[in-house]
């Protein structure tokens, strides 16, 4: 059995106090299952992460930054550092979220950059990766998540190679306006997605988790855990009350458990 993936970004919600007191409620609801058949994530605002890098124990939910600069210090008004983020014991940052992309216009170059960064401070370093609605209207799917990844990955190394993470999140299935993708598309992106992996990284590359997000909720979560190529869910609004997202990954597990 694979070690499944759960995690949630939770975008620009949650302050201080909030967070603090979802992550708490996760980590009670949450502690009789064995952390070595999941791992839980979960990525809050910068505000909080000094406190709760203090009060959450991160054997049981590692805790992440949105976005990180490649630099450690400079004149990069609005970025946040590498060495601000170990001051407060972060141990994951994500990289090249839809958002960041998309709204903030961070290219490919970026976020390679950010991720060699990631991987030099010894964070474990998600790549978010996903093509948008018009590419996917003339299939390029395929083409533009080996861009993402081959961009994005470059220069890594191979000893890091086991704390590299990418989250597969289409741009047209993230947030309120998004359609989840269907299981099989899903499936067929992840193929695509640990293809890519072996041939930049060998055998090594299969290894690497692979999630999907996406307007993932109660009602396709069952069906997208299952898939072959899928190693995890990242969630977001589907996973903003602990209660929900603790009902969602135990459905899940089960599921998998099941085949
Ligand atoms: O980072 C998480 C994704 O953007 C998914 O968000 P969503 O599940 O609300 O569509």
């Amino acid at each position: 059995m694979k070690k499944l993936y759960f995690g949630s970004n939770l975008k620009m919600y949650k302050g201080i106090q909030q967070t603090e007191d979802y992550l708490k409620e996760l980590v009670k609801l949450t502690s009789d299952i064995s952390r070595d058949e999941i791992e839980l994530f979960i990525i809050p605002s910068y505000t909080s992460l000094e406190r709760v890098g203090k009060t959450i124990d991160q054997k049981y939910v590692k805790l992440g930054a949105q976005n990180m600069c490649w630099e450690e210090q400079g004149q990069f008004t609005g970025e946040i550092s590498p060495l601000m983020l170990e001051e407060v014991g972060i141990k994951l940052v994500m990289i090249g979220h839809s958002e960041r992309r998309h709204v903030f216009r961070e290219t490919d170059e970026d976020e390679s950059k950010k991720v060699r960064c990631g991987l030099d401070h010894g964070f474990t370093t998600l790549l978010c990766i996903g093509e948008t609605a018009e590419e996917k209207k003339y299939d390029l799917g395929p083409e533009v998540l080996r861009t993402q990844l081959k961009v994005g990955l470059s220069g890594v190394k191979k000893e890091d190679l086991g704390r590299v993470w990418v989250a597969y999140e289409p741009v047209w299935s993230i947030g309120v306006n998004g359609t989840p993708a269907t299981a099989d598309y899903a499936e067929r992106m992840h193929k695509e997605i640990k293809n890519c992996l072996v041939e930049l990284f060998g055998e090594e590359g299969r290894e690497i988790p692979a999630l999907y997000g996406g307007s993932v909720n109660p009602g396709n979560a069952e069906e997208l855990i299952v898939q072959p190529s899928i190693d995890g869910l990242f969630v977001g609004r589907a996973a903003w009350q602990a209660d929900k997202f603790n009902d969602l990954i135990r459905m899940a597990k089960k599921k998998y458990e099941s085949q």
